[in-house]
């Protein structure tokens, strides 16, 4: 049956970031993306220079009534990554609310991207945005370290804080929280990389409980943009495919792994196509990792 996503992120002329990494992956997998740029920019805000245009609340709300006219705005999924714009960002969360009443089944999955490793890279008035408006609307979020700190205003510096934090983000009102990189000690050795997944589930007799997992994974010598867009498309797909297997972040990692060999660094290009690969490689025994429940 036909599962239809909209993918309000970044488009870049050159390069893989936003909705250039993350549709085409979820189309491989048999979504229907209906994509609305955020932004159209040269390329990531990492490179020197960039140029580029910003949508705006209005223009968004534009793009919206062309689709509800025609009676075509119903979507299984909403997935948003890379804003730039405050009140773009409060109609976003206008437009999910409607679609939630529309279909009350829809999972609205949110990267709040803020930034990494310490700074910010979008504007500083984004944060109470996310904070009071995105995130208690999310159904999944995917922040990482500094996002899940920042929304949380609480540092992650032993395992016990990273559970706290994603305890305090459940609060907030997702159910599914998953830190995809962190910089915690991995057990394995520091080639290894410390990410965490929670999730809030309704037992049959109605209660309550919260099934938490640490995943190390080796860690690819090298500094990706673009990666946190495709995780949060691929963790949609593959809890929409596997709803209650927690190991999906396990099975991008794995993917990950696979594509690098030795001394090889992999385009994004590369890393979309692999991230998309299926449970074959998944189940490959000889790649070493560690998924503990917590
Ligand atoms: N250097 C790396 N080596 C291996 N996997 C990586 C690396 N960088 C990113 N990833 C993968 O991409 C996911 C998202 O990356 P992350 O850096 O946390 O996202 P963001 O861009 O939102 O900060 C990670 O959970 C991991 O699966
Ligand atoms: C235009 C744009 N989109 C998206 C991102 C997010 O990239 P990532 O998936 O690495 O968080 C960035 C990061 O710099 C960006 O500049």
């Amino acid at each position: 049956m036909e599962c239809r996503v909209l993918s309000i992120q970044s488009h870049v002329v050159r390069g893989y970031v936003g909705n250039k990494s993350a549709s085409f992956p979820l189309q491989v997998l048999g979504f229907e993306v209906d994509s609305i740029n955020s932004v159209q920019f040269s390329n990531h805000t990492g490179y020197s220079h960039w140029k580029g245009q910003v949508l705006t609340a209005d223009e968004l709300h534009v793009l919206y009534e062309g689709i509800k006219l025609n009676n075509v705005n119903h979507y299984d999924y909403v997935l948003t990554g890379y804003t730039r714009d405050t009140s773009f960002l409060e109609m976003v969360v206008d437009i999910v609310q409607e679609l939630k009443r529309a279909n009350p089944n829809l999972v609205y999955v949110c990267d709040p991207v803020l930034g990494d490793h310490g700074s910010m890279y979008v504007p500083q008035n984004l944060h109470p945005v996310y904070k009071n408006k995105v995130v208690p609307v999310a159904d999944i979020i995917t922040p990482n370290q500094f996002e899940a700190e920042l929304l949380t205003g609480k540092n992650i510096s032993t395992e016990k804080d990273a559970v706290e934090v994603m305890d305090l983000l459940h609060k907030m009102g997702p159910d599914t929280v998953v830190i995809t990189s962190s910089d915690l000690p991995p057990r394995l050795g520091d080639r290894f990389l410390v990410s965490f997944g929670s999730k809030r589930i309704l037992m049959p007799d109605g209660t309550r409980t919260t099934q938490r997992i640490r995943i190390e994974v080796p860690k690819v010598d090298a500094v990706f943009v673009g990666t946190g867009d495709l995780f949060a498309a691929m963790l949609l797909a593959w809890t929409h495919h596997y709803p209650t297997d927690l190991k999906v972040q396990h099975i991008l990692n794995q993917c990950v792994r696979n594509m690098a060999g030795p001394g090889r660094r992999p385009s994004p290009a590369q890393l979309e196509l692999r991230m998309v690969q299926s449970k074959a490689d998944i189940e490959d025994p000889t790649i070493v990792m560690e998924a503990t429940v917590i």
